[in-house]
């Protein structure tokens, strides 16, 4: 079984993921993760998104990628990515990455390498990666809900972060377009819990862990 949750950045993706994947005893597998991965290396390696150096480099590097249920982590060999990729720099040239088709395709080999089930979170997970997922979500919210749930744990203030969530929605548009059968859940009015429950209560049968009440 494939589920995907796809939507806007800062929508709550990750967060609500790793609780469906919870609860069905799966791990969860961030798409986002590999684009800012991506994103870091090719700056380390001081290579434009352009440069088509870059998917060899990557495909070089001893790039590690934990997808586990309660949060996923990022390894270049024994040193740590996952945080490292979150930072306010990756997030502004992450779009210029992810717009290269070879970068596209890179992540997407990567994907399909792993072996159901898994709950796939990012962008085109229920369009491009896994079209036959048997099912799919899409996460919204306005952009200053987003910014006011990241200004929580960034320190940046929240203006700043709503305007570079708006312009990185612009640059992320092409790909983030919900799957015609995706279930469009706005998460503005509700708990984290609440989009987890939504969601686990739309799952198909056989998919959702046995109600208890
Ligand atoms: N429904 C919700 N209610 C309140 N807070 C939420 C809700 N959903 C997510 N959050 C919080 O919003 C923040 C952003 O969530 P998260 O990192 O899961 O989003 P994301 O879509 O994966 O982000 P990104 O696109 O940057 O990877 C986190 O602090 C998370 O706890
Ligand atoms: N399937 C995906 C996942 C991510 N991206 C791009 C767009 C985002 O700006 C960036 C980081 O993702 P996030 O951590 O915010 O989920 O990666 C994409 O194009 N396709």
């Amino acid at each position: 079984m494939i589920v995907t949750i796809d939507g806007v950045a800062a929508s709550g993706k990750s967060s609500v993921s790793s609780g469906v994947a919870r609860a069905l005893g799966v791990p969860y597998v961030s798409s986002g993760l590999l684009y800012r991965a991506a994103t870091l290396l090719a700056h380390e390696a001081g290579l434009s998104p352009h440069d088509p150096a870059l998917v060899p480099h990557l495909e070089a590097q001893p790039l590690r990628f934990e997808p586990l249920a309660g949060g996923n982590r990022l390894w270049l060999g024994t040193r740590e990515l996952t945080a490292d990729v979150q930072s306010a720099a990756v997030d502004a040239g992450v779009s210029a990455v992810a717009a290269r088709p070879e970068l596209r395709a890179w992540v997407d080999r990567r994907l399909r390498a792993l072996t159901p089930p898994f709950v796939a979170e990012g962008r085109d997970m229920g369009t491009a990666v896994f079209p036959h997922a048997q099912a799919k979500f899409y996460l919204t919210a306005s952009a200053r809900v987003r910014a006011g749930r990241r200004a929580a744990e960034r320190p940046e203030a929240v203006d700043e972060i709503e305007a570079a969530l708006i312009l990185r929605d612009e640059r992320d548009r092409a790909q983030s377009v919900p799957a015609p059968e995706a279930h469009v859940i706005d998460t503005g009015p509700l708990s984290l819990q609440g989009v987890i429950d939504t969601i686990l209560a739309a799952l198909p049968q056989g998919a959702a862990p046995a109600r208890t009440s």
